[in-house]
């Protein structure tokens, strides 16, 4: 069967607190969301401002392939506000859950059937395609839920939802209730699973087994509180679990992790390390049991490839690695240790970690120079020239010169800060010689006072998404953030020079 997907990104999760995107902001999402593939896409809510008609209007008149649509209240000056901003859906709903009722509305549920079915009467007039959604379904009593939805179908409506409001439902009652929509409606039927308990993705499956057709959805499970069902998960799940049924749906899958990311930047919040199939660990190992059978069958540990949704694979050096793996890390800069060079460089490995550090790949590499008793790995870029300029009234700028192999190269870039500026500055010339865009940047204080020093860790990708991490302390942020970029830029020209075996990605 095939699931279409609702996307409410540009709606729901742009009701993440502390999250407001322009126009063209929006259009930018959207236009992505269509390219991956979504069914339909909530733009907004017209009638909350200026600027969010105006996204609506560009997202509903740009030509996508998606359905547009937009969320207005049982209230003709929302639906009027749909209507004008151009759309031909709607998406309409009504709290029936008795504390909504009572607490929020101050009406009763008779009322509340007729604010609905007078709003669908007056937006079918407006000639525009309702998809109704009983707010606080799942809290609703579940005899007045079924009735509602009934009237809600009679009076003309195209679609019903139920959204799972706080996420209260448990995956048994979401199947429960959507079969019971179903019944009483004979509608396509979505669910709106929130993730309070973590459940958004289990709840939204229940109700798509139990008769539902479409899920809502946002990219990176973003939206009110712990946020909604996540789009890249609710997808993969249907494409690759097993089921009582086949469900399908048209997203293109490699391009998950690149929307992630684009969206994530876009909105200001960043993944979780730990999110399933877009986090930076989805397809990340340490341990050495796990990198030894990845190694031989990346399968052994990975319930599916990462090219599959557009991630990369990672190894990394820890307290948990073992030999395989750190071995495999040190062929791809075509370090070759002894099996008794191994076993040293791994116990100081350890070591770092026993002192509760992350091992980054340009300390590895400068323990097995040690061990091994080479001189350190050769250095491509240098900083030869570098400064910036921050304050108050003006726009921070930085100016960077680096040496690669003997040739100059400079850049300058405004930013943020000092520490943005010189970022930039150097993603410019990074991007002429290298290609090596910075993936992490994380920056600490590791002692106390206006004299502390910082510790910058920073991972950094090229275009084939070889990736490196490396570390760096110092007294000055800006100058430590900017060899923490070098040092990464370093280990990942020699990689590619060296051409090692590549055991990422
Ligand atoms: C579960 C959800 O996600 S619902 C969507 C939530 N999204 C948002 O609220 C996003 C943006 N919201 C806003 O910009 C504003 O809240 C607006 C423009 C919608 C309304 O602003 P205000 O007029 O200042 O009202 P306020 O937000 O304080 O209160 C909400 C009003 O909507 C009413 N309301 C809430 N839901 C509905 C509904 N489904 N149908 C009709 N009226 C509703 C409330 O009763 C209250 O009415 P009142 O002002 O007559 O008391
Ligand atoms: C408007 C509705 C569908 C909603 O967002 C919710 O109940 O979570």
């Amino acid at each position: 069967m095939r699931i279409r997907i609702f996307d409410t990104t540009l709606r729901d999760g742009e009701q993440t607190p502390g999250v407001s995107l322009s126009p063209e902001q929006k259009l930018q999402i959207a236009r992505m969301l269509d390219e991956l593939g979504v069914d339909a896409i909530e733009a907004g809510f017209p009638v909350i401002s200026e600027g969010e008609s105006k996204a609506v209007k560009m997202i509903a008149t740009a030509g996508l392939s998606a359905d547009i649509c937009g969320l207005a209240r049982a209230d003709k000056r929302d639906i009027d506000a749909a209507a004008d901003a151009g759309l031909d859906y709607v998406h309409l709903f009504i709290a029936t859950s008795d504390i909504h009722l009572k607490h929020k509305l101050m009406m009763d549920r008779e009322e509340a059937v007729r604010r609905a079915i007078s709003s669908i009467e007056y937006a079918k007039s407006r000639g525009m395609k309702v998809e109704f959604s009983a707010e606080d379904a799942t809290r609703t009593e579940r005899g007045f839920l079924r009735d509602f939805f009934k009237q809600v179908a009679e009076a003309g409506a195209d679609r019903a939802d139920i959204p799972d409001t706080v996420g209260y439902s448990t995956p048994a009652y979401m199947a429960e209730i959507t079969r019971d929509a179903v019944e009483a409606t004979g509608l396509p039927v979505s669910v709106h699973c929130h993730n309070d308990f973590g459940l958004a993705v289990a709840n939204t499956i229940s109700g798509l087994q139990a008769g539902a057709t479409c899920a809502h959805v946002t990219i990176n499970g973003i939206g009110e509180r712990a946020g909604n069902a996540s789009l890249e998960e609710l997808v993969m799940a249907l494409q690759c679990l097993q089921f009582d049924e086949a469900r399908s749906t048209g997203i293109h899958t490699e391009k998950l992790y690149g929307t992630s990311r684009a969206v994530s930047g876009l909105v200001g919040i960043q993944v979780q390390p730990n999110k399933a199939i877009v986090g930076e660990n989805a397809f990340g190992h340490e341990s050495g049991i796990h990198t030894h059978g990845v190694l031989s069958n990346p399968l052994t540990y990975e319930p599916i490839s990462p090219e599959l949704v557009g991630h990369t694979r990672r190894l990394e050096v820890g307290k948990h690695a073992g030999l395989h793996g750190m071995n495999a890390m040190l062929g791809e800069y075509g370090v070759k240790p002894t099996a008794e060079q191994s076993k040293v460089i791994l116990s100081r490995v350890k070591a770092l970690g026993d002192q509760g550090k992350k091992v980054t790949d340009v300390e590895l590499l400068s323990i097995a120079g040690e061990v091994i008793g080479e001189p350190g790995l050769r250095r491509m870029v240098q900083l030869s020239g570098f400064s910036v300029s921050t304050g108050i009234g003006t726009m921070p700028y930085a100016f960077v010169k680096l040496n690669v192999d003997g040739k100059e190269f400079s850049a300058t870039d405004y930013g943020v800060g000092p520490v943005d500026a010189s970022l930039s500055a150097m993603q410019k010339i990074t991007g002429e010689i290298a290609e090596v865009r910075i993936r992490e940047y994380g920056l600490a204080s590791i002692s106390g006072g206006s004299n502390a020093l910082c510790e910058v860790t920073i991972g950094v990708e090229d275009a084939k998404g070889n990736k490196a991490s490396a570390r760096s302390v110092g007294e000055d942020i800006v100058t430590t953030s900017v060899q923490a970029v070098i040092d990464g830029m370093n280990r990942i020209m020699l990689k590619k020079m060296l051409g090692g075996k590549k055991t990422r990605g």
